[in-house]
């Protein structure tokens, strides 16, 4: 899989739909985040799946086994094509998303967050108390994740090579944190440009500002996926 979804993190839909009709970017894959999905509800996947938009649903469930379970069973019904959990919500929480998941028998593909791209080192190790490198921690919770049914994991560019030699070539990594050489990085510290996420074997790039915020969204957009599928 070789594909680029836009991270849709706007207040509305309404600005959202002015964004994708203004820069004729209708029918291209989207992510759909806490941001927009809090504010306007399962309205906008229907509104989405109208244009034909392939969805990234991304919630980042993670809570207690049971409620992640029966969440998972109602977005299960919204028929989106990934969604995700947290995977430092453990094992059983990841088997339990899975099941609930596939009670819709919709093929929704199930995600789950290693450690965030605004996360580094320095702070895992200082304010998170967690042990061994960045990138030791994101494979163990990729191959945590795999065990217990997981399609995938959201991680960063750098940690995708070493997650695909661990859990295999099919088990998905979808990268955010991906930036153009010269836009600005924001709160993001794993970053990586299209080139180098090719490089280094991601199935699915996430990029938000960097498009979103580009004097000419269109342009940049169309040479990010350039860059990544060259
Ligand atoms: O580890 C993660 C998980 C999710 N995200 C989300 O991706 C986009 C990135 O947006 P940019 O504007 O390109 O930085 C955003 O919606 C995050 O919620 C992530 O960045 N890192």
């Amino acid at each position: 899989m070789n594909k680029l979804f836009l991270a849709l993190d706007f207040p509305t839909w309404a600005e959202a739909e002015q964004f994708l009709r203004k820069h004729e970017l209708e029918k291209i894959p989207v992510k759909v985040g806490m941001e927009l999905y809090y504010r306007e509800g399962p309205m906008i996947i229907e509104k989405l799946k109208e244009m034909d938009c392939p969805i990234f649903l991304d919630l980042k469930l993670y809570d207690i086994p049971t409620t992640v379970y029966r969440a998972m069973k109602n977005i299960a019904r919204l028929g989106v094509d990934f969604v995700n959990v947290h995977a430092l919500g453990g094992g059983e929480m990841i088997a339990r998303a899975k099941e609930g998941l596939s009670s819709g028998g919709m093929d929704t593909k199930l995600l789950a967050v290693t450690l965030l791209t605004s996360m580094d080192e320095e702070r895992m190790t200082r304010e998170l108390n967690m042990k061994g490198s960045l990138a030791e921690n994101v494979v163990h919770l990729a191959c945590l994740a795999q065990k217990n049914g997981a399609d995938g994991v959201v991680c960063s560019v750098h940690e995708a090579e070493q997650i695909k030699k661990a859990c295999g070539e099919s088990f998905l990594t979808v990268t955010p944190g991906i930036r153009s050489e010269k836009s600005a990085t924001h709160d993001q510290k794993r970053i990586a440009t299209p080139a180098i996420a090719k490089e280094k074997g991601a199935d699915i790039l996430v990029v938000g500002r960097t498009i979103t915020e580009a004097e000419n969204p269109k342009q940049m957009y169309e040479t990010m996926i350039k860059e990544w599928e060259l």
